[in-house]
């Protein structure tokens, strides 16, 4: 069985499945139906609808309010991925743009071992869970972190537009271009950045000590190896604007250069 990794699969799946292939209508670009089917999208938005309104139904009933904030803002996080896609990057939108699909095994495996470490520990030891002296304070850093990660996640994608794509791209589409405004003029990977705090924020938020051991190291071992390869791929496209952009700006992810 793969180990557990709290990095979506189609951040690691190296095989295309965006639209290569323009669609516009009226001069507007257009989403291809063919990869995203309609029953598909709206029985996933619904669901994660349902999710979403559950837990937030829920917030005076559950004794620990983090297991609430942690379902809100995964279910929150899944339906932002496609709808900034669909909405400002439409012609790479996916079904996979959920970032929910695919061999998503990994993925799905790691929060489930975050709730069961959660579970486990309030079960054994209830007192751990309890938002009072320094928990809270830890509980107050992980959902700043988690709301600003998310944030800038968002912003980033809107910024970068057409030339975000979930999937790192190895040949240079006539559409992408280097985007070095917004986040991007202080952040060299505004995105990773937001993703990489958002998801420590929700382990504090939980108050998981081994998750957010593990998913530290995992998520920052993931995006040191994914940033160099992106970059070559950068400097190959854009030569010295890239170099030049990369001197002035940093990642803020800690010891990525
Ligand atoms: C998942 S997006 C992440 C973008 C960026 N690394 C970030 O964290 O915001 C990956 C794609 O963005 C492209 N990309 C990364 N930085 C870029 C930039 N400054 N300008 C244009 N494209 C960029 C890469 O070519 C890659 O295919």
């Amino acid at each position: 069985m793969d180990s557990p990794s709290p990095v979506p699969d189609d951040y690691s799946n190296e095989s295309s499945s965006e639209s290569d292939h323009p669609i516009n209508i009226d001069d507007k670009p257009c989403a291809d139906i063919t990869k995203n089917e309609p029953d598909l999208i709206s029985l996933t938005s619904f669901l994660l609808g349902i999710v979403f309104g559950l837990f937030v139904g829920l917030i005076p009933t559950l004794k620990f309010k983090g297991i609430n904030f942690y379902i809100i803002a995964l279910t929150l996080f899944h339906f932002l991925e496609y709808y900034i896609t669909a909405k400002y990057n439409p012609r790479k939108v996916h079904s996979d743009s959920f970032l929910l699909f695919g061999n998503g095994k990994e993925y799905i495996g790691a929060h489930t071992f975050a709730l069961l470490e959660c579970l486990v520990e309030y079960i054994i030891w209830p007192e751990s869970k309890k938002t009072t002296g320094i928990q809270h304070y830890v509980a107050i850093i992980g959902m700043i972190l988690t709301i600003i990660g998310q944030h800038i996640r968002t912003t980033a994608m809107k910024t970068a537009a057409q030339s975000f794509s979930h999937i790192l791209k190895r040949k240079k589409e006539r559409d992408h271009t280097l985007v070095t405004t917004g986040l991007y003029a202080y952040f060299r990977h505004p995105s990773y950045f937001g993703f990489f705090w958002w998801t420590i924020g929700l382990q504090l938020v939980l108050f998981n000590p081994l998750s957010s051991l593990i998913f530290t190291l995992v998520l920052w071992r993931f995006f040191s190896k994914r940033i160099k390869v992106e970059e070559e791929y950068l400097i190959s496209f854009f030569g010295n604007d890239y170099i030049n952009y990369k001197k002035n700006t940093k990642v803020w992810i800690p010891f990525i250069q």
